[in-house]
């Protein structure tokens, strides 16, 4: 820019001058205001932007306090101080949600192992479609009745059972490709890992990842 141009920027200013300095109603907020002077270079001045630019709230004039006429929710009186509840009857009804933040549920830690080469979600997906019986049925149905006894009796080696969700799996061949690592789905093995599942991702979709690792049904009648 040549010598003697000029610029001037002023973002985000809240004019409280007419305001008796309250600040819970500014009557205008200076978006942003800029003065651009020969931006050719050509000794010809040409103003970009001029003067502020100013978004005036909704306002109340009786009342001079911000309200939002879009959804009901009226600030007036409140100072900001607390949020405003719209009820069915129309009236506000000071709620203190804000106040008092609902202390947040504890979520498991959760740490991704990396994959050992071959081991990848695809590469498991690719295991499925070429091995069906990753089970271990050797021609055994898998809609059989087992019991926790004989669950518990499979924790070793590529026969690994767990529970999850009423069904038994052998997650044997899956424990190198299970994205938490072997110690974590290890903690399922033998016993019903519902739980320990769904503490660390109730979303994943175990019906499909071990479809081809069914060994049955949990009995319920124990
Ligand atoms: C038994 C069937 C199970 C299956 C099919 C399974 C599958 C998965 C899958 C697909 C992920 C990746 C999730 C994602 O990317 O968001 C994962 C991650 C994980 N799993 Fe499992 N899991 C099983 C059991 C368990 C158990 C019993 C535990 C804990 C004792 C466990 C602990 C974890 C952990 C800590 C992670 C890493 C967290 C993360 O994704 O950031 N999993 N598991």
């Amino acid at each position: 820019m040549a010598d003697g141009d000029s610029s001037d920027f002023t973002f985000c200013k809240v004019d409280y001058a007419e305001n008796d300095g309250r600040l819970d109603s500014p009557n205008s907020i200076a978006v942003a205001s800029m003065t651009l002077e020969d931006v050719a270079g050509d000794g010809e001045t040409k103003k970009v932007q001029d003067d502020k630019q100013t978004v005036s709230p909704v306002t109340d004039e009786k009342s001079s306090s911000i309200s939002s006429r879009a959804n009901g929710v009226s600030l007036q009186e409140s100072n900001l101080k607390e949020p405003v509840v719209p009820t069915s009857s129309g009236e506000s009804v000071q709620s203190n949600v804000l106040a008092q933040p609902k202390p947040l549920k504890k979520s498991a830690v959760r740490a991704k192992v990396p994959f050992e080469k071959g081991f990848s979600p695809m590469d498991w997906l690719k295991l499925t479609r070429t091995h069906p019986d990753l089970a271990g049925l050797k021609g055994q149905s898998n809609r059989r009745l087992i019991s926790l006894e004989e669950v518990k009796q499979h924790k070793t080696g590529d026969c690994v059972w767990t529970v999850l969700k009423g069904r038994v799996y052998n997650i044997g061949p899956y424990m190198k490709f299970h994205p938490g690592g072997v110690d974590m789905l290890m903690k399922g093995a033998g016993k019903d890992c519902t739980a320990l599942f769904n503490k660390y991702h109730a979303w994943v979709n175990a019906e499909f990842l071990l479809e081809k690792c069914l060994v049955g049904y949990l009995d319920p009648n124990e």
